[in-house]
């Protein structure tokens, strides 16, 4: 059996904590190849149910169709925005979303609900189950792209409508995240949402039940 050494233990916490979502402190440099094929292979390595594998990654690179993108965002952000009232919604407006034109890259990962036949192990009884194994490999990315000290931001604030036709995604596959990644000026030590007062991180304790549900409070 592999076994896991201290340090290569600590080197996984260690990422698991200091991995970000990063909107405003992408560098333009470039994501060397060899360096974005070792992310991609970590996703790709990701659970999925009945290993069904459901994944695609679309890579953006092109200038033109970040600007769509980008403009997909400043829609959907307007929508959302009317959403927030009063002081939530001044906070809101004053947050920086999305890096889609400042990271070098963007990966479009999506699920192809139809892959290896409509019957799948595991996902029999809920079919959802293929769509959680894409978003497995979105958090292997996000780690993997860590622990090459390259940041990812999570832009959702985007219909689904503007990835399918920017990105000539076929109407079957579902576009499950668009994510930025690029080398970083800095990673916060803690959430910007929660750095800017927006939310905290719930204790431990307000979220282990044990045996059966319990009412907890939530801030
Ligand atoms: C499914 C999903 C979707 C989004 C996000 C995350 C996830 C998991 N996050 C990032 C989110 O705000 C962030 O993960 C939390 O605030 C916690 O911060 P850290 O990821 O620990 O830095 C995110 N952030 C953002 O600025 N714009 C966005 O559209 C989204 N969308």
């Amino acid at each position: 059996m592999l076994k896991i050494t201290q340090a290569e233990r600590d080197a996984v916490y260690k990422t698991i904590f200091n991995r970000r979502d990063v909107r405003a402190e992408f560098k333009p440099d470039t994501i060397p190849d060899d360096v974005l094929k070792r992310i991609l292979t970590a996703a790709h390595h990701a659970p999925s149910v009945g290993f069904m594998q459901p994944w695609d990654f679309v890579i953006v690179r092109s200038e033109q169709t970040k600007q769509k993108l980008k403009q997909g965002f400043i829609q959907a952000n307007a929508e959302a925005e009317t959403l927030f009232e009063g002081e939530r919604k001044a906070q809101y407006s004053a947050l920086k979303l999305e890096g889609i034109l400042e990271a070098p890259i963007g990966i479009c990962v999506t699920c192809d609900r139809t892959r290896t036949g409509p019957v799948v192990l595991g996902r029999t009884t809920n079919l959802d189950m293929d769509l959680y194994s894409s978003v497995c490999a979105v958090q292997n990315l996000w780690l993997a792209a860590r622990a090459e000290n390259i940041g990812v931001g999570w832009v959702s604030i985007l219909h689904d409508e503007v990835l399918h036709q920017t990105l000539g995604i076929p109407e079957h596959i579902v576009p499950i995240a668009y994510l930025c990644l690029g080398y970083v000026s800095k990673f916060y030590d803690q959430p910007e949402l929660e750095k800017r007062g927006w939310l905290k991180r719930q204790s431990l304790s307000s979220i282990i039940h044990e045996g059966q549900w319990q009412a907890k409070s939530h801030k």
